[in-house]
């Protein structure tokens, strides 16, 4: 529980705690300290001096601390004298839960709240003490984050208690628009509303939730989507972030389900996502909050993992979150779990049971196999983090190359969008590629990243090829001019003409499966195709060779380059004036790619050809089209 030296953020001298499985470790390998750890949250029960004293009544606990103790920690511990009463000790624990809140720890503010609640008995409540069981149960409401069934028992005590109890009533319907139930938070607050007029004056936050439940049961409007694409941006020296949602948007994003259901994969064993219905280019499949997620800023990374490392923090958030919602268990529990572990279903009743507990190998397994996001860089404070676990999306299965769909995380709002990039047909698999097809065969082992063995038309072809030909290719991209460190061309004719004769020999090794010849994809041969060749005006080299570029490309989830290389197609094009249907054709997937990475069309001025919509307006061709 929080800083040790904060005494407020640890719980006061003389709650006791029930503690199953203690161990006596470091909580991470590079701690000084040795402590009483246990892995699962469900472990530890905290019971008041109060409900000690009822359950086990005069009991006398040996373990009392001696007052030569006491006086040594006195500075540090706290604790309620004799002479205090319950609505007292109630009060100050409900505030201290409030500061663990505000401090971002609301496991431990719902901890506080719960050992507050034993000294405000429902059954006998006086006058007095209503107002601050209210509070508490609607401040433990709001710490659930995301545990919106435990919120709607806490929220439903209190309207039992005071119908027009203003936050109750707007974290109860918060929690129903949380589970997704839109039309039954609408209604709720309707009646609301009707039933207590003033309602709408006392709480404008109230009012405003009513008029965006409309918003919430659409598909997400070109605003959103636009703000969950926004690009990271360029030319910085350091990786940066999206830009964050505008103020007041994440509430306005729904979780979303495009026209997909569950099924047996035609990959793995397990189970995967199929398109329901033939899928156009740009088709949004899914909208979603992580089930638990973690950004931190750049600059801020060492100080978060000077406690915890990041996928500690995800077991522990995931962990806690079922504890305080078992019910959470059951769409938790449903995901892979790697080949070691048998996955559990609702449909078998031993498995429900287990889907309800919190077990902290399967949590660990589960997270490890369904993670996205930012590899983190234990010594690169300048970095940030952000990843996750997602459930729905969880359920796509991989392609190196034969992806349909990308997926795309908001940095630091954590919201994640699945979007097709590609035709599907109704029926197909929705499949993705959780890693880039032109890192070298080598470098893809999913069998230690995810615990299966890629059998997609790359991998296959990589794995039959005779080694020497793979050490060959290994050493040709080496051997070109580009220089990784510096991200420079040292250009001088002659290296550029050893170099197009390198990459000519890299071409013919895959002469007959040029769609996978993902080494086209290095940022070598790129540099030559798509600058040295532009801007040496050799066009015509440079489309041939962007062709074969282009033929791998089209098969990868789009990134930042996709727009920019079909962009040097269109210029090259251009400068050899092929003929306007050769332009528009090229100009359409310029547009397609800026839509797709960047949610614009206007994301056609970051790159190396800025000008393309004023250059195609000379053959007659608008490039901005209405719909952007
Ligand atoms: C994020 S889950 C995908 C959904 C999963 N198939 C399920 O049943 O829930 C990742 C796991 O799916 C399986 N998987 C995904 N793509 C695969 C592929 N191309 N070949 C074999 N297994 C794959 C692996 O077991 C992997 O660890």
């Amino acid at each position: 529980m929080g800083r040790s030296d904060d005494f407020e953020s640890v719980i006061p001298l003389g709650t006791m705690l029930i503690v199953k499985n203690p161990v006596f470790k470091k909580p991470l390998a590079k701690s000084t300290a040795f402590g009483l750890i246990v892995e699962n949250p469900a472990d530890i029960e905290f019971l008041s001096q109060k409900r000690m004293d009822a359950l086990f009544p005069g009991v006398q606990w040996k373990s009392d601390l001696p007052n030569e103790s006491r006086a040594l920690v006195n500075s540090v511990f706290w604790e309620f004298h004799p002479d205090q009463d319950d609505l007292e000790i109630a009060t100050k624990l409900k505030n201290v839960g409030n500061k663990a809140f505000f401090e971002n720890r609301p496991t431990d503010a719902a901890r506080f709240y719960n050992v507050a609640l034993e000294y405000l008995s429902e059954e006998e409540i006086t006058p007095a003490a209503v107002s601050i069981l209210l509070d508490t149960l609607s401040n433990k409401a709001a710490a659930k984050l995301g545990c919106f069934n435990s919120v709607l028992i806490c929220t439903g005590k209190i309207l039992g208690i005071k119908g027009d109890h203003v936050k109750g009533i707007y974290r109860h319907a918060k929690a129903l628009i949380g589970l997704g139930r839109y039309a039954e938070g609408g209604e709720f607050l309707d009646e609301k509303l009707n039933q207590f007029p003033s309602l709408g004056e006392e709480c404008k936050d109230i009012v405003s939730l009513r008029s965006i439940i409309p918003e919430l049961m659409k598909p997400p409007g070109k605003e959103i989507i636009r703000a969950l694409l926004n690009p990271r941006p360029s030319e910085t020296r350091l990786p940066q972030p999206q830009p964050p949602l505008p103020v007041g948007m994440a509430d306005r994003i729904a979780e979303f389900r495009g026209p997909i259901q569950l099924g047996k994969s035609k990959v793995c064993d397990g189970e995967g996502i199929f398109a329901s219905e033939d899928l156009e280019v740009g088709t949004h499949l899914l909208i979603c909050t992580p089930f638990a997620g973690l950004y931190v800023e750049a600059g801020k990374t060492k100080e978060f993992t000077f406690n915890t490392s990041p996928p500690e923090y995800l077991i522990g958030s995931i962990a806690n979150k079922i504890w305080l919602d078992p019910q959470l268990g059951h769409e938790f529990y449903s995901l892979w779990a790697g080949p070691d572990l048998k996955s559990l279903t609702m449909d078998n009743e031993e498995d429900a049971k287990k889907m309800g507990r919190v077990d902290i190998g399967r949590i660990k397994n589960i997270s490890k196999y369904n993670f996205t996001g930012t590899l983190y860089n234990e010594n690169d404070d300048e970095d940030f983090i952000s990843g996750g676990v997602w459930i729905p999306s969880s359920k796509i299965n991989h392609s190196c190359i034969d992806a349909n769909a990308a997926y795309r995380p908001h940095d630091s709002s954590l919201i994640m969008m699945v979007t097709t990039f590609k035709k599907v047909k109704k029926g197909e698999e929705i499949i993705t590629s959780y890693l880039d097809a032109f890192h070298p065969f080598s470098a893809r082992n999913f069998m230690e990243s995810h615990g299966f063995i890629c059998k997609c038309r790359l991998c296959e072809l990589d794995r039959s090829e005779n080694p020497d030909v793979i050490v060959r290719i290994v050493k040709l991209l080496k051997s070109l001019a580009y220089d990784h460190a510096t991200n420079l061309y040292p250009f001088d004719l002659q290296i550029l003409t050893r170099d197009l004769i390198t990459i000519a020999e890299l071409e013919r090794l895959r002469a007959a499966t040029p769609d996978l010849n993902a080494c086209m994809m290095s940022r070598g041969v790129l540099t030559v195709a798509a600058i040295v060749l532009m801007d040496e005006k050799r066009y015509t080299e440079c489309f041939a060779m962007m062709q074969k570029i282009y033929a791998v490309l089209v098969n990868i989830p789009p990134n930042f380059m996709h727009h920019d290389l079909a962009a040097t197609v269109l210029v090259c094009c251009m400068k050899m004036d092929k003929e306007k249907a050769v332009l528009e054709k090229w100009a359409e997937e310029v547009r397609k790619y800026c839509r797709l990475y960047a949610g614009t069309l206007k994301h056609v001025r970051v790159g190396h050809h800025p000008t393309v919509p004023e250059d195609l307006r000379k053959f007659g061709i608008e490039f901005f089209t209405d719909d952007d």
